[in-house]
């Protein structure tokens, strides 16, 4: 197992200031439940997204279990190790990258960094060429290794980042928004890199992202955390197939049709092209195309589940729970 984590809490304590000068030396404190009674576990070799909207805990639990944080309750398993008291020994089974930190030297090539980083971790010289090698390879860099850092566009930065956090062979990679502010194509390279190094180099990844796109075209398995819950923990699928029982039919049809059907909805009609939103728990998909069939000619037909965006906007809103109970 790659990470065990059991009931884990942490609150942040912070001074309340109020207004002018008595406020400043005031003793009085307020609580930030950050992380609250947190379970989980992730297998080796998985693919994981964790994700949660702004402020719901997602950098507090990275940092408890990365070691970087004390948890106040709670036990944390890395590789069998405590990230807090092995935190040394742990940082060399570990990567991390930070979409908007920095590990390699700015004014330095990236070859310079990687040996450098190399040898704080303590590897051999010539293990740390050959890694160099294969991570050239598998993140298509080795053109603009020996150029500084400062000439790189972000995609080829992040991808020396990840090949900085890499180079001592870690078994877990944990990316918080390594996609922050790349184009579409960088992004897709990204993802491409992410699912190859998961794929062929057996790296466990635990990735944090605010792009749905990163969830759903990567990820097996999403966790989504909200102010400090764990309130989602499943197959990317599933998030999108069976929580959400509506799917939205397109069809391009010979006449325009009224359609009068239970649980069915219009949501564009143009030309003999109708968009529909079928409640599925009401009207199956078959029974509303055999509908419009009886009535004219359908050239072409698409079904199509809601968009990801919505179902994540609805389980943050807290209208959506794990069992596809929609709260009113
Ligand atoms: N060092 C700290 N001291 C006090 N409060 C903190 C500290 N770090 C985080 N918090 C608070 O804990 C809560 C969770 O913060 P955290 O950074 O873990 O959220 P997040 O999910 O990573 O958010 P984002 O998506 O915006 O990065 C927030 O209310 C935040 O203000």
């Amino acid at each position: 197992m790659a990470v065990e984590v059991r009931n884990l809490e942490k609150t942040f304590r912070m001074r309340k200031r109020g207004e002018g000068l008595r406020g400043y030396f005031s003793r009085s404190t307020h609580q930030v439940k950050a992380v609250q009674n947190i379970s989980l576990n992730i297998d080796d070799g998985e693919l994981l997204a964790f994700i949660g909207p702004n402020g719901a805990g997602k950098s507090t639990t990275i940092k408890l279990i990365t070691g970087i944080l004390y948890p106040d309750r709670g036990e944390i398993s890395v590789l069998g190790m405590d990230p807090h008291r092995q935190r040394r020994e742990l940082a060399g089974r570990i990567g991390t990258v930070f979409g908007q930190k920095s590990q390699l030297w700015y004014h330095l090539p990236p070859l310079d960094s990687l040996r450098l980083l190399g040898a704080i971790y303590g590897m051999k010289r010539h293990a740390v060429e050959d890694r160099i090698e294969q991570l050239s390879e598998v993140l298509d860099i080795r053109e603009f290794l020996q150029q500084p850092v400062r000439k790189l566009s972000l995609g080829q930065r992040i991808r020396c980042e990840i090949a900085g956090s890499l180079i001592h062979s870690p078994e877990i990679l944990f990316l918080d928004e390594p996609s922050i502010g790349l184009d579409l194509v960088a992004k897709q390279r990204l993802r491409q890199f992410i699912r190859k190094i998961n794929r062929e180099q057996n790296v466990t990844i635990f990735l944090t992202s605010h792009d749905v796109g990163d969830i759903e075209k990567i990820c097996r398995r999403v966790v989504i955390i909200n102010q400090g819950n764990l309130v989602w923990d499943g197959k990317t699928t599933d998030l999108k197939y069976k929580l959400m029982d509506k799917r939205v039919m397109s069809l391009k049809c010979g006449d325009d049709v009224d359609i009068d059907l239970p649980g069915v909805q219009v949501l564009k009609r143009r030309n003999g092209a109708l968009k529909l939103e079928v409640q599925l728990g009401t009207t199956a998909v078959k029974d509303v195309l055999q509908y419009v069939m009886e009535r004219t000619e359908v050239h072409d037909v698409g079904v199509s589940s809601v968009p990801m965006e919505e179902v994540i906007a609805e389980i943050y809103a807290g209208r959506m729970t794990q069992e596809g109970t929609c709260v009113p």
